[in-house]
């Protein structure tokens, strides 16, 4: 599904990352993970075809990124709908159906797009309030009614960015398992952006670490030690094994408090570390 072949990339004039790789086969579950400005959302956006590489090579699908973008469902970092807006669940998840058509509807559409909407919103379990203003809904609730509408066109490629950013921990913990379970059943590969490891750890085959330009990635358990995180984060983190054989990291910076203009806080943020 993606291939990422000793990549490289550079934003604004400098280097941002240099010999990434990781292959990433239907079904499978991958986490992108990393500290702030690490260059986890460039990666994303390189796979989408978005952002060029500058050394080395990434196939999506077994083409150029971009050139199959109908089989990619993208989920970018999001802020929060207002309270007052009116657009209900279900028309959220019908603009991943022909939202990009300016409202006409794709041709012989209809019944098919209303079974299709029917069917993903049951999928991430948002049957009891697709029906409601979203503004209304729940962060979480927010969040499973975009993953249907990524999902709506049955892509074979799932790009979610911090899908799980602002949500508290159970519903972290639900959309995790709700991802987990849309790879195993539906067959769809899925890209995830996250800042914990944590909520999310059960459920990966694979995990990609982006930090100080370099990467590593691989199994979780050959990837997340105490060693490998403790250097690329360059700041002690411990890695402990719960009773149920669960990895845990402890230690892990915390994400900025307020993610409501990333960019400009992650950067900020970014800086503060490096000269920890
Ligand atoms: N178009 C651009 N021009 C200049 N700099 C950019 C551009 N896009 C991204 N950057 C910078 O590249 C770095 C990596 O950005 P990116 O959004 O990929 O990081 P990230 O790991 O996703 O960060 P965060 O965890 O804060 O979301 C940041 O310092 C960002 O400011």
């Amino acid at each position: 599904m993606v291939c990422v072949d000793d990549a490289a990339v550079r934003v604004g004039g400098r280097p941002l990352w240099s010999h990434v790789r990781l292959d990433i086969a239907a079904g499978e579950f991958a986490a992108v993970l990393g500290p702030n400005g690490a260059g986890k959302s460039t990666l994303i956006k390189a796979i989408l075809g978005l952002v060029p590489t500058t050394a080395g090579s990434i196939r999506v699908l077994g083409e150029r990124p971009g050139r199959l973008a109908d089989r990619v469902g993208y989920l970018p970092q999001r802020r929060s709908f207002d309270a007052d807006l009116r657009i209900r669940g279900l028309d959220i998840v019908r603009m991943g159906w022909d939202g990009d058509r300016w409202g006409l509807p794709r041709p012989g559409a209809g019944r098919a797009a209303r079974e299709r909407i029917a069917e993903v919103v049951d999928l991430v379990g948002a049957s009891a309030y697709a029906h409601r203003p979203v503004g209304q809904c729940s962060g979480g609730e927010q969040q499973r009614l975009l993953i249907a509408q990524a999902l709506v066109r049955r892509p074979e490629l799932l790009l979610l960015d911090e899908p799980l950013d602002s949500l508290d921990l159970p519903n972290q913990a639900a959309v995790a398992a709700l991802v987990g379970r849309i790879c195993r059943t539906q067959g769809v590969a899925v890209v995830m952006v996250a800042h914990d490891a944590n909520p999310i750890l059960a459920h990966l085959d694979k995990v990609i670490y982006l930090a100080e330009g370099g990467a590593v990635a691989g199994p979780p358990r050959e990837v997340i030690t105490s060693e490998t995180l403790t250097r690329l984060y360059g700041t002690p983190i411990e890695v402990l094994r719960a009773g149920d054989g669960r990895l845990v990291v402890v230690g892990q910076p915390e994400p900025p408090a307020a993610h409501t203009d990333r960019h400009a806080s992650s950067r900020t943020e970014g800086n503060r570390r490096a000269v920890r």
